[in-house]
């Protein structure tokens, strides 16, 4: 289990046993900059929390660190291999391999059961549904929503829903687990819940994960936190308190 520690900002040399690096990103969007010198570094096994008030680029980050946009400048590496000199179809085939992905909106497809939604990662990479499917419903189970297994996502709870999502980043299991603000769409309980399921499978199946947040209460619950402002990283929670954190919404 990774020690404990708080970030210090400047990350000059990153220890060469990261799993995932990222070097000096830069990313605009509709042309203006989103992320502006970003560096970060991620030891195997370890969850890092990214934090930061809303529109600080902290989703733009992860997109970028998981290969689904493209930096304008600087480097993203996995394993000790570039990620964002790879052409699409190879960027999609390490995602669709190596990493899972939960974000604010479950984003399940409407045609599948939850099942098949859940083991969705094992069924793309050619796994038959007789393999996939236990392995599926052992996470189903996990979440409590094994009942609802055979049903569409339009029958379900916004909160079975987002659960579904969840079971289906974790399915793999993924090498690296990337968490977009993933207790967004719940309240209270329902968020606690999942919060403590997810650290507790990536920490049990020793899955590196990246988990963006506005909260601060959430970050701690992290091995280590980084923070953004305005799409750069900063020094020290207090200074993204004083952005606005306090507008998130989700209790812990
Ligand atoms: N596709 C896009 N086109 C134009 N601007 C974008 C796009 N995606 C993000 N942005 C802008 O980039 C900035 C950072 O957005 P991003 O979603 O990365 O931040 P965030 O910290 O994840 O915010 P939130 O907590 O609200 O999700 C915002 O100003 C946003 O409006």
């Amino acid at each position: 289990m990774p020690q404990r520690r708080t970030e210090v900002y400047a990350m000059a040399a990153p220890p060469d046993d990261d799993v995932l690096l990222a070097r000096s990103l830069h990313c605009s969007r509709a042309g203006a900059p989103v992320l502006t010198d970003v560096s970060l570094g991620v030891r195997p096994g370890e969850v890092v929390a990214v934090l930061g008030p809303r529109g600080s680029g902290k989703t733009t980050l992860l997109r970028t660190l998981s290969g689904q946009l493209v930096p304008d400048g600087g480097e993203v590496h996995y394993d000790g291999s570039p990620v964002h000199t790879l052409s699409p179809p190879r960027r999609e085939r390490l995602r669709r391999e190596h990493f899972g992905w939960i974000g604010a909106e479950p984003a399940l497809v409407p045609e599948l059961t939850v099942w098949e939604n859940a083991a969705l990662p094992l069924l793309l990479r050619g796994e038959s549904a007789r393999r996939a499917r236990p392995r599926a419903l052992e996470w189903l189970e996990r979440l409590d929503i094994d009942g609802v297994a055979e049903h569409r996502p339009a029958r379900l709870t916004p909160s079975q829903q987002q659960r579904t999502a969840l079971a289906r980043a974790l399915a793999g299991p993924p090498s690296l687990l990337f968490a977009d603000d993933p207790t967004a769409p719940l309240h209270g309980a329902d968020g606690a819940l999942m919060l403590r399921t997810l650290l507790a499978a990536v920490r049990s199946h020793g899955v590196t994960t990246v988990l963006a947040t506005c909260d601060p209460r959430i970050a701690a619950l992290a091995d280590r936190t980084v923070v953004l402002l305005d799409g750069r990283r900063a020094d020290t929670p207090a200074a993204t308190a004083a952005e606005g954190v306090a507008a998130c919404s989700l209790s812990v």
